[in-house]
């Protein structure tokens, strides 16, 4: 019995309540023991033993429960700081930017750098890929909805789609799923060519291989002598440690055969192409800037770290247009910080803008409405572009059914060694292969982008994803649900990269705690319509591919009263479903826009505010126009080159 005990007190030790699963009592002297399996469904199994399969199983089971404290991360701690302290630079938000800012300025001794974030650490489904979106709709999503206009996502419940944004230190990069892409030579030439001159894409290469370290063996040996990825930087780029490399390679034959080539690396130069994606992960756990740039970080005595802080207000004179420092709430009191020289507003590309409204800086017609003094009036809010997605669903009969078994099973290999299901995202299905590609072939930018999800066979996920994640209205719902009770489906999900349409954040009202309006505006330029029926048109033709047709692949209908008139994979029909059904790839950017004009944009080339002294903004909004793929390498690309760029301008220079 003492070795039971033992059993027991491990078990317990690692936070779980043995008696609630497990009798065991001896029976017939020291060595013969009979074991009651009480399980949680109230069956009991009963079988003799002489102990030793017991002691196996319940040690097995000890050493998994244990294996979950090997997941969890060191994250910094709270700093012990007085209201109305003084630091050389506050950095407004630890998401995706600004992390690498608050790191990058504090690896200069001395100059002292206060980093707010209006979350807390990560929960632990931060850090394992595959329960990413279990943290949606909770306390670490800002919980952001757009707003319904009357004209786009009438499928939708309230006419509006889900917006989420992390809220936690390492922001939206804690949430996400964890693609690694660049992006391509035009995006940023573009920047260039618009004026802003730090942006040139020489530069902006060397910022992304600053920020890199390519863990990815068979991309280290592809491009040895290239060079073309940073192996010393803080961000590990690697693959995931799960796939189904069988079926990902019929996708991406069946992407070969619509014309759309395999490529060894979907960030080389290819414009049209289709491949295995990088990852901001690995050894199957999540690489989010919290990860990659904080924790590296948290000894230095110069960084100071407040969480559960929500900035509220940027102090700046209205006269002299100086910032000199922030207000915030952090446990239910406000404070005071000051910047002697900076402050950096790294909240986002909706909670950026929503701060600088709230601070006097933006619109002034819009912000006289809301009752704000005008600071500056510049089109905080405006310029507002986002990657918008539509559902592709094909069908097919290739024998995958749910399996229950096979899930715990895949949870032991998480827990065992970091593969398994859970060590993939599951916003996108489990495949780690993706294509880019344009309605022409000669052009120097991808226009589309298709990730794959795929739901076996009478999958509850199905109904799971489209009514509680995307929260399209009932009949839709069903009808996708009706057609994968037979078949297994295809979810693809069509991506325009470069939209046309803007949209706006505008504020609600003066209070810091009401959300902001958020006006995606999708489809208002009819050029995008008319990109994203031939875009989704290139799409629908692999059904008709061997892969496809080996499994009887066919294009469902989703069902949806306005669209039902119109013929199936018809132009009117792709219309009608884009309009109604579009949701977001959570790629927002542009909200503080740069530029040289104050006319259309927010910041100057070097990321300062146009006509307020001592304010930056680095993170998302600061794109003048998207990149061509998922924005979080992107994103962290601007803050790296923003952090040298806030260097140069204090003559400061690190000694790494
Ligand atoms: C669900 C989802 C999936 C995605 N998938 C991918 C992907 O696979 N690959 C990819 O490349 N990109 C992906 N993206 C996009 C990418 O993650 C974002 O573009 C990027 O993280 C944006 O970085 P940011 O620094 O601009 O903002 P964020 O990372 O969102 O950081 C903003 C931070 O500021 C904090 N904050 C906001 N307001 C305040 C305030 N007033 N006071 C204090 N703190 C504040 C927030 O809590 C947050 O931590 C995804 C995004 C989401 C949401």
């Amino acid at each position: 019995m003492r070795k039971c005990d033992e059993i027991s007190l491990g078990l317990r030790h690692v936070g779980f309540d043995l008696s609630r699963l497990v009798e065991m009592f001896p029976s017939y002297g020291d060595h013969r023991i009979v074991i009651r399996w009480r399980l949680s469904t109230g069956a009991d199994c009963l079988s003799p033993s002489v102990g030793t399969a017991a002691q196996t199983f319940a040690s097995a089971i000890s050493f998994f429960m244990a294996a979950q404290c090997s997941i969890a991360e060191d994250w910094p701690k709270e700093a012990n700081i007085k209201s109305c302290a003084h630091f050389d630079f506050i950095v407004v938000g630890a998401g995706s930017a600004g992390c690498v800012v608050a790191n990058r300025l504090s690896e200069i001794p001395g100059v002292t750098v206060l980093l707010l974030e209006a979350g807390g650490d990560p929960p632990v489904e931060s850090t394992i890929p595959g329960f990413e979106l279990t943290m949606y709709k909770t306390k670490y999503d800002w919980n952001y909805t757009t707003t319904n206009d009357g004209r786009i996502d009438q499928a939708n419940v309230n006419g509006n789609c889900p917006w989420t944004r992390g809220r936690m230190l390492g922001g939206s990069s804690s949430i996400n799923a964890m693609i690694y892409i660049r992006g391509c030579r035009q995006d940023y030439q573009d920047w260039y060519d618009q004026g802003n001159e730090e942006w040139h894409p020489d530069i902006v290469e060397e910022y992304f291989k600053k920020a890199e370290n390519i863990h990815d063996q068979h991309i280290k040996i592809l491009t040895e002598n290239s060079q073309s990825y940073g192996d010393k930087g803080p961000l590990i780029i690697n693959t995931f440690n799960y796939t189904e490399r069988e079926l990902t390679l019929r996708l991406l034959e069946s992407w070969s055969e619509i014309g759309i080539p395999t490529v060894e690396d979907l960030n080389g130069p290819e414009i049209i192409k289709a491949g295995i994606a990088r990852c901001t992960a690995d050894g199957g756990k999540r690489e989010s800037t919290a990860k990659a740039y904080l924790i590296p970080a948290q000894k230095r005595k110069n960084l100071f770290i407040l969480k559960n802080a929500l900035v509220v207000k940027l102090l700046i004179g209205q006269k002299s247009k100086r910032t000199h420092g922030v207000e915030i709430i952090h446990n239910n009191k406000r404070k005071k910080f000051y910047a002697k020289k900076e402050v950096i507003v790294s909240a986002g590309a909706v909670n950026t803008p929503q701060l600088l409204l709230l601070s006097g800086i933006g619109p002034k017609k819009h912000l006289q409405d809301v009752g704000i003094k005008c600071i500056a009036d510049l089109p905080v809010g405006e310029n507002l572009i986002d990657q918008l997605v539509v559902p592709v669903t094909i069908y097919g009969n290739d024998g995958r059914e749910p399996n229950p078994a096979q899930m715990n099973l895949e949870a032991a290999n998480y827990l065992y060694n970091h593969t398994g299901f859970l060590a993939h995202p599951t916003l996108i299905g489990g495949l780690d292969v993706l294509s880019l590609y344009s309605k022409d072939s000669d052009s120097n930018q991808p226009q589309f982008q298709n990730h794959i999800g795929i739901f076996e066979r009478n999958s509850s996920s199905v109904r799971d994803f489209f009514q509680n994640s995307i929260k399209y209205r009932k009949e839709v719902v069903e009808s996708v649900v009706e057609l994968s009770e037979y078949h297994s489906l295809y979810l693809f999900s069509f991506i325009l990269l470069h939209p046309f349409s803007k949209g706006k954040i505008l504020l609600r009202s003066k209070n810091p705690y009401d959300h902001p309006y958020i006006y995606a505006n999708y489809f208002s330029d009819p050029r995008d319509l008319e990109d994203a029926v031939r875009g989704i048109k290139i799409l629908t033709k692999i059904t008709h591919t061997p892969y496809f047709k080996s499994i009887n692949g066919f294009l469902g209908r989703i069902k949806w009263k306005p669209c039902n008139k119109f013929e199936l994979d018809s132009d009117d029909y792709w219309k009608c479903i884009c309009v109604n059904l579009v949701f977001t790839i959570y790629h927002p950017a542009g909200s503080a826009k740069m530029g040289l004009d104050p006319n259309y944009s927010v910041v100057d080339s070097r990321l300062r505010v146009h006509g307020v002294k001592k304010l930056r903004v680095v993170d998302a909004s600061i794109m003048p126009s998207l990149s061509s793929g998922n924005t979080n390498g992107p994103v962290i690309m601007c803050a790296e080159r923003g952090s040298d760029l806030i260097k140069e301008d204090h003559g400061l220079t690190s000694l790494e």
